[in-house]
């Protein structure tokens, strides 16, 4: 299924294997944002709220959210046309295939340092930018890649790119509102965001002891918004311990993690966790990241509200546009050394695992 083989390129090093026997994790916090419905100004509501999702993502860096206000149909109609399009025989796929220059669409060999991930992908951008007057050489055109003959298919996707940035919208909030900041305190470094959309298909594999559905990482940009279905395969490395824990499939929800820019922002008051998934022999998984991004232009650098004689900067400023097409180019261009990293970006030499 999937057209993957296993082959050597698929082989993750003996200590980044998946154990047979993952443990569930207890601890990771279901928060249910009701308070956040429409109509409910209760101030002290979403404060407490916003405490929860702080405590959440100092802890974890990972947390779920439960009667979020993404409707249930709109979910059920993005998966559906998920699975239809994974469905599709490989010839119908290519068609719709991503290339250097053009890197939405299908595709089915990427790499996460280096070790090619057990899945196939279909990425997309919530609303197609204009298209740009004059593409420089080596520029990359961010343009959607729709499959015909494939009915609702754009549609399904665009009614749930909309629902799903109200939510990132709410929780940027709720995150500036715990870090003691106005509650739009980020909104203006959306106004052109490169945010993108991520169909993941698991295909069964037979030698889950071996590969990964995506190979350990963090997400670079602000934050994600996850779609999983009910199999389970997405692991969190746990801060308390430094143990793979299993996020258990929640009905109904979505899994959301702080990303490298918020760990920045935040000034290290929140990180954002190692996660990775791991596959098996018996079912397919699909999965939906919701990769919420800010503008490529942007300066990610910590918060100055957050920065004092005290509490010192920790990082130094980068340009996120710069950083995202390094990261991507990597995908393209299997490379023998390491990827960019925010620790690349700390001022002191705490000590950080920069070999992700
Ligand atoms: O499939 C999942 O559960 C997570 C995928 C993921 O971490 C990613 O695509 O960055
Ligand atoms: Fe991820």
């Amino acid at each position: 299924m999937g057209g993957l083989s296993m082959d050597q390129a698929f082989v993750q090093a003996p200590e980044h294997r998946s154990k047979a026997a993952v443990v569930e994790a207890d601890g990771i916090p279901v928060i249910d944002l009701s308070p956040l419905a429409a109509g409910d100004d209760d101030e002290s509501a979403v404060d407490a709220l916003a405490a929860e999702v702080g405590r959440a993502s100092r802890d974890w860096g990972f947390f779920v959210v439960v009667r979020h206000g993404v409707p249930a149909e709109v979910v059920a109609r993005a998966v559906e046309a998920q699975r239809a399009f994974f469905a599709m025989p490989a010839e119908r796929k290519a068609t719709v295939r991503r290339s250097e220059e053009s890197p939405l669409g299908y595709y089915e060999s990427e790499h996460t340092k280096n070790v090619r991930d057990w899945k196939e992908v279909f990425d997309l951008v919530p609303r197609d930018p204009p298209p740009p007057t004059a593409v420089a050489d080596g520029e990359l055109v961010f343009e959607n890649k729709w499959p015909e003959d494939l009915p609702g298919f754009r549609e399904a996707l665009e009614e749930y790119s909309r629902a799903v940035e109200e939510l990132a919208f709410k929780l940027l909030e709720l995150i500036a509102r715990s870090l003691g900041l106005r509650p739009d305190r980020f909104h203006g470094f959306f106004d052109e965001q490169t945010t993108f959309i991520r169909l993941n298909h698991y295909p069964p594999c037979p030698s889950p002891d071996l590969a990964l559905g995506v190979g350990r990482h963090k997400d670079a940009g602000a934050l994600t918004v996850l779609y999983q279905d009910d199999v389970g395969g997405l692991d969190v490395r746990r801060r308390s311990d430094g143990e793979w824990v299993r996020v258990r499939p929640v009905p109904d929800s979505f899994i959301i993690n702080v990303g490298d820019i918020i760990q920045v922002w935040s000034n290290d008051r929140y990180e954002s966790a190692e996660h990775r998934v791991s596959v098996n022999v018996e079912k397919e998984r699909f999965s939906i990241p919701y990769f919420f991004n800010p503008a490529s232009h942007t300066i990610v650098e910590p918060a100055e509200e957050l920065v004092s004689d005290e509490s010192p900067s920790r990082y130094n400023a980068y340009n996120w546009g710069d950083f995202f097409s390094t990261r991507k180019n990597s995908n393209f261009k299997k490379l023998d050394v390491e990827n960019v990293q925010i620790a690349h970006f700390r001022k002191s030499l705490v000590t950080d695992d920069i070999n992700r």
